[in-house]
């Protein structure tokens, strides 16, 4: 990793001494196309820690999504694989859960049932009482307690995608794989949102996998940010150590004279070692 080179003072301890979590183990894609055959991702490894908060930085159409989804199980490695705790992910599971940009809630429901039909789908045998217990609880967590009955079109964007939160915590997945959860919200929106997820992911105690577009947003959330290199062929360029002390606040990151190191690094990784051609 370039960085341990050319930032030795940026590097907190790495937590080596923990078991692995999440293993991405020399996984590549390749998909059939009428013009041959199309290598997205080539030789990725990666290793997670419970607990940690991972983000995954790359230009459009690196394949970011692609791996995450072969994490969420909805995708097959054409190479190598994915464990989770050791046990090979070969199709979607309650333990890892997707939550996309566009929210993709059921728009015929309300925003309570959409995360009770999520448990209910994991637990069908658990009492309905206790089913909507945990979904009364997960809706009050994103401070949708009033927003409860009412349906998708009458929620704003960054209201949905707290549902979308809630409805995928609401099954205590060991694994939360957001891709690019933000990313069609206003500013000051999305700020509230990275509280409220830094809040929830301390108390619930989940690992994160994160796709972002934003480097502030990576630096504000991550104990790691990976940096994709450009398809086709992508893999992982650097892994970006974000040595910020927690809890963060965001006024006080910004002063420390690191976090402008940090974003320039990651800014020339992909705009100039990088750089995507059209
Ligand atoms: N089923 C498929 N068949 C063929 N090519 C595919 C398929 N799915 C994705 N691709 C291609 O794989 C590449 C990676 O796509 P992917 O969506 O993973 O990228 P990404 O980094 O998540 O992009 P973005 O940031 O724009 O969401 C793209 O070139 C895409 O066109």
């Amino acid at each position: 990793m370039q960085i341990r080179e050319t930032h030795p003072s940026l590097l907190t301890p790495h937590s080596s001494h923990r078991d692995p979590f999440l293993v991405i183990e020399d996984v590549s894609k390749v998909y059939p196309t009428k013009n041959g055959s199309y290598t997205v991702l080539k030789d990725v490894n990666f290793t997670a820690y419970e607990g940690e908060f991972i983000c995954l930085i790359g230009h459009s159409g690196c394949g970011k999504t692609t791996l995450l989804n072969m994490v969420a199980g909805f995708n097959k490695p054409t190479t190598g694989e994915v464990r989770l705790q050791n046990d090979r992910v070969t199709e979607p599971g309650p333990e890892r859960m997707m939550v996309f940009q566009n929210y993709s809630l059921l728009p015929w429901m309300t925003a309570f049932d959409n995360v009770y039909l999520s448990i209910d789908a994991v637990h069908p045998n658990m009492p309905a009482a206790q089913k909507k217990a945990i979904a009364k609880e997960h809706l009050a967590m994103v401070g949708l307690t009033e927003a409860a009955d009412k349906k998708p079109r009458q929620l704003s964007g960054g209201m949905k995608q707290r549902v979308a939160i809630a409805r995928a915590l609401a099954i205590r997945p060991q694994i939360l794989i957001l891709d690019e959860p933000f990313g069609a919200l206003d500013a000051i929106t999305k700020e509230e949102l990275q509280e409220e997820l830094l809040t929830i992911w301390r108390e619930h105690r989940v690992t994160v996998l994160m796709i972002t577009h934003d480097i502030d947003e990576a630096l504000f959330l991550s104990d790691r940010t990976i940096l994709m290199t450009n398809g086709p062929s992508a893999t992982i360029g650097e892994v970006v150590e974000i040595p910020f002390a927690r809890p963060r606040e965001r006024a006080r990151i910004i002063e420390d004279p690191r976090y402008y190191e940090l974003r320039n690094h990651i800014l020339d990784f992909l705009y100039h070692r990088h750089a995507h051609v059209e």
